[in-house]
């Protein structure tokens, strides 16, 4: 939306209403603004015209009549809560505007003010399945010299703010990715590729050029020594508090941190492995966070994934994790007894972040109660565990029981959602508030005699005492009745269809007293009930550094427990460059075929193997074997159990990927090119401790140039790179470089042929494999026989083809030399022109004319073994439309 763009109303016609509109909008051109009038919240000029589209809400005109109606849609103020949740959805801002007077006691135009702008990074969703998510805000600026970046953020709900400094542009956007990022302020000096790309993102960019100086910033930067990073802080801070308008006081301290202290996992290879998002769904479903989540806090669940985003690298930590994860899967029923207790447990985090924002209700704090009252037992179970492993745990866990007494004294268990209505206090705990209750309670009683005297008097007996807002207390009598009544001491107040209502000098006396101490009850009430908030307020520290101990506990728990009914072990962590897993798995498919159905394999790299070289048929294993190897390390490397009978791991700085996930048959090059960017970042960044995993890397171009480059990267990798690298392929001719390339290795995943079907082993042996079965694979897709036996006549013609090329022009062998000078050499560029005229290609009876040619060459350069079935299909396809031509 563009402010400018403002559709005003002219001057002359001009209401002071609107102009009070068109004054808050000026300050907030970029955001829909919700106008309070009443009970709706009214939306004018644009704002209307395209909040009624997103929001599908009748448009509607206000002085319809006169020259310059203006556009207006609104929304009950009940419901206003779903609307805005719609629109920050969908990347836009709100800004609420509220009546800060009651419109019955205002001089003129009502006073209104915005009381929050909500955006993408601030909103706070209750909803149960945000429950598990942070909703991160970014800071991002730039050092003076336009050197690196700092970054800042903050998670508004639970208070977590961190910092700090990022070297690149692609640095930049992995931290954003890992942060799910949906709103990023920034002072507006970006550079301008990087605008771009977080535009392409969806990324909302929100300026802010006034930086706040004021104590709470410089409360909340303490520990930061660096200027970049208070420079990114203080300016995340300053849009907090600009937009917000309110306490944040569950804000932590910022804390400084390094991407270098987590095992680096670029965004490709964060997706592609499927740690916390499931790549088709985009779903937690089927990703490892989704296998390992037991959790019962939704504290723990967002840790959890915190820690999956996040691996370490420092070893006595995980060792740390490992021990007491070892001692949970062995005290079962302690485990339980736990795991049932924190069930107890409420959003501690997100009850701190209401507290401090002022909007925590007296079931809130009940449900703090509540938490609070489980930490005893909590304690207890502890206290029962091995103390040379929980000991420092249990000293950080400050059960906060002082604040579990205050609200067990103050709230009433069965207080209101309101606020402002009474009920909240108990009896007992305030004296004046408890003689305004006896008043009431009198007062209630008072009235109930009355009646009682009155029906006697009268001998009415359906005479009745109500209560209404506008005329207070009165007697209602029926219309049948209205005769018995005595005209000098009743005064008739309203007229109903059936009725009369009536008054008395009598009934209004008392009423004054009773509707004076029922209000001044709950005006008391309120004023108690901010008190105790405020306490609590004041020991928000106290409870956040709870929340992340149970937290703790929480993920430890759920990690004992699924390394439990998974059958994990205890990775041993080792300081030599080896790999060796017995029996290892791949978690999530495990999961979904079923333990049985698994087939477990062995990883095994000594010091000296850099490269295991994986062949085997299409759909035998491969990926999967490689992704499980990578979801191990992760796992390891998270602190928890992994999935093998044992595992003996080095720990890895970074783990690359090119995995399958980019392949799209419709946009070859640009998935090439992705492959290609990938294989890059791998090769410029891999260091002796990192993983890389290459899965049928170069099968995206043509055979030849894919085959050469797949064998230059090896080659790379291997005299310059020593990262441990499985490099998955369908080229046979590759797995020929083990005779020249000392630290590669070949093996292969076994598949048999039985009655001319395939059958899968998806084991793991050493060696090449023999064949590559892709037509027997096509088979299995149910092609048509036909089709099949086609392709077998012309696999046996070109595999003849081959055999006499070799032999009669004295070609190079299938594979080059390893190269000194490790660029990419493409074959293709040096092969041989094909020969038109060879037997072998009459089947497309080709003649003169260059379709045929190209077609002819095509299928004379075409590796079966590097196609899909699918992909097979749609070359025919192709080929069939270029004869037809
Ligand atoms: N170790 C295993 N035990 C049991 N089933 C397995 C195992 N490994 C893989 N599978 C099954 O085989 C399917 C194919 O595996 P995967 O995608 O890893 O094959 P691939 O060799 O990489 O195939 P392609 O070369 O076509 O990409 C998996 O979806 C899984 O169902």
């Amino acid at each position: 939306m563009d402010g400018k763009r403002g559709i005003m109303a002219k001057k002359a016609t001009t209401t002071p209403m609107m102009a009070q509109y068109n004054e808050i909008k000026a300050q907030y051109p970029d955001a829909f603004l919700f106008y309070r009038l009443g009970d709706f919240y009214e939306l004018f000029n644009e704002d209307a015209v395209k909040g009624s589209q997103i929001l599908e809400l009748t448009l509607t005109q206000r002085n319809k009549n006169s020259e310059n109606p203006i556009p207006m849609a609104g929304v009950p103020h009940h419901a206003a809560q779903n609307y805005i949740d719609i629109l920050v959805d969908q990347g836009y801002k709100v800004a609420v505007v509220e009546q800060m007077e009651n419109p019955a006691d205002a001089e003129g135009m009502v006073k209104r003010e915005v009381v929050q702008l909500v955006t993408p990074g601030t909103r706070m969703k209750d909803s149960a399945d945000a429950a598990k998510e942070n909703n991160y805000l970014v800071g991002l600026t730039m050092a003076d010299d336009h050197q690196c970046f700092g970054l800042a953020y903050a998670d508004l709900s639970t208070g977590e703010l961190k910092v700090t400094r990022v070297q690149t542009v692609n640095a930049v956007l992995n931290e954003l990715s890992r942060l799910e990022t949906k709103e990023i302020v920034t002072t507006g000096d970006l550079p301008d590729d990087l605008n771009a790309t977080l535009t392409n993102l969806g990324i909302l960019k929100s300026k802010q050029t006034e930086f706040l100086n004021n104590a709470e910033v410089s409360y909340l930067n303490q520990n930061l020594s660096d200027d970049l990073e208070i420079k990114t802080t203080n300016l995340l801070l300053s849009y907090l508090f600009t937009t917000q308008k309110r306490s944040l006081d569950h804000l932590q301290i910022a804390q400084p941190y390094e991407v270098a202290q987590f095992l680096k996992l670029d965004r490709n290879s964060r997706a592609n492995l499927e740690i916390t998002t499931n790549l088709r769904t985009q779903k937690r479903s089927g990703t490892l966070l989704w296998l390992l989540d037991n959790t019962k806090t939704a504290m723990g669940g967002r840790m959890l994934k915190q820690w999956l985003e996040q691996p370490l690298l420092d070893r006595s930590t995980l060792e740390q994790r490992y021990d007491k994860i070892a001692i949970l899967i062995d005290e079962y029923f302690t485990r339980v007894a736990l795991q049932e207790k924190l069930q107890q447990v409420y959003d501690l985090e997100r009850l701190a972040g209401r507290i401090a924002y002022g909007t925590a209700n007296g079931r809130d704090l009940l449900q703090l109660r509540n938490s609070l009252r489980a930490m005893p037992e909590i304690i207890d179970l502890l206290a029962d565990l091995d103390q040379t492993i929980f000991g420092d745990f249990i000293k950080q866990l400050d059960p906060v029981s002082d604040l579990e007494a205050l609200i067990t004294e103050a709230i009433d268990d069965d207080a209101p959602i309101s606020v402002t209505d009474g009920g909240l206090i108990k009896s007992g705990f305030n004296q004046q508030l408890d003689s305004y209750r006896k008043v009431t309670t009198n007062g209630k009683q008072w009235l109930a005699d009355l009646e009682a005297t009155e029906r006697e008097a009268t001998g009415i007996n359906s005479l009745k005492i109500g209560y209404n807002k506008v005329f207070g207390y009165y007697i209602e009598v029926t219309k049948a009745n209205i005769d018995k009544l005595d005209p000098e001491r009743y005064t008739r107040k309203q007229t109903l269809v059936n009725a009369e209502r009536f008054i008395t000098p009598e009934l209004k006396e008392h009423e004054q007293e009773i509707l004076e101490a029922q209000t001044e009850s709950s005006d008391l009430e309120y004023r108690l009930f901010v008190e105790v908030r405020d306490t609590i307020k004041t020991n928000i520290a106290r409870i956040q550094q709870l929340a992340n101990a149970i937290s703790t506990l929480d993920v430890l728990l759920s990690l004992a427990t699924v390394a439990e009914d998974y059958h994990f072990v205890r990775p041993e962590l080792t300081d030599e460059e080896t790999i060796d897993i017995k029996d290892g798995r791949h978690p999530v498919v495990e999961k979904v075929l079923g333990h049985q159905s698994y087939v477990a394999n062995d990883v095994t790299m000594s010091p000296d193997d850099l490269i295991l070289l994986i062949t085997g048929p299409n759909m035998s294993g491969k990926s999967t074997y490689m992704r499980q190897l990578a979801l191990t390390v992760v796992m390891a490397q998270i602190g928890s159990f992994v999935p093998a009978s044992s595992a003996k791991l080095p720990i890895f700085d970074q783990i690359f990927t090119r995995i399958g996930a980019a392949d799209d048959l419709i946009s070859g090059n640009s998935t090439f090119m992705v492959e290609m960017a990938e294989a890059n970042t791998a090769l410029q960044n891999a260091t002796s401790h990192s993983l890389i995993l290459f899965d049928e890397l170069g099968r995206g171009t043509a055979t030849y140039d894919g085959m050469a480059l797949a064998q230059a990267i090896i080659e790379y990798v291997h005299a310059h790179t020593h990262a441990k690298t499985l490099f998955s392929t369908h080229y046979h001719e590759l797995t020929e470089l083990a005779e020249s390339l000392p630290h590669l290795r070949n093996i292969h995943v076994g598949a048999t042929e039985e009655n001319g079907e395939l059958v899968f082993s998806h084991k793991i042996l050493d060696g090449p494999a023999d064949q590559s079965y892709g037509i027997n694979v096509a088979k299995l897709a149910g092609l048509p026989d036909s089709l099949i036996s086609r392709a077998t006549e012309i696999l046996h013609g070109l595999e003849a083809q081959g055999a006499s090329v070799n032999e009669t022009e004295n070609e190079p062998e299938h594979l080059a030399e390893p190269s000194a000078v490790y660029q990419a050499q493409s074959v293709a560029a040096v092969a041989e022109p094909v020969d038109t005229t060879d037997d072998q290609l009459d089947l497309f009876q080709i003649e003169t004319s260059q379709q045929s040619q190209l077609v002819a060459e095509e299928v004379q350069n075409l590796n079966l073994a590097a196609l899909t079935p699918l992909e097979a299909m749609m070359k025919i396809n192709q080929w069939q439309n270029q004869l037809r031509e």
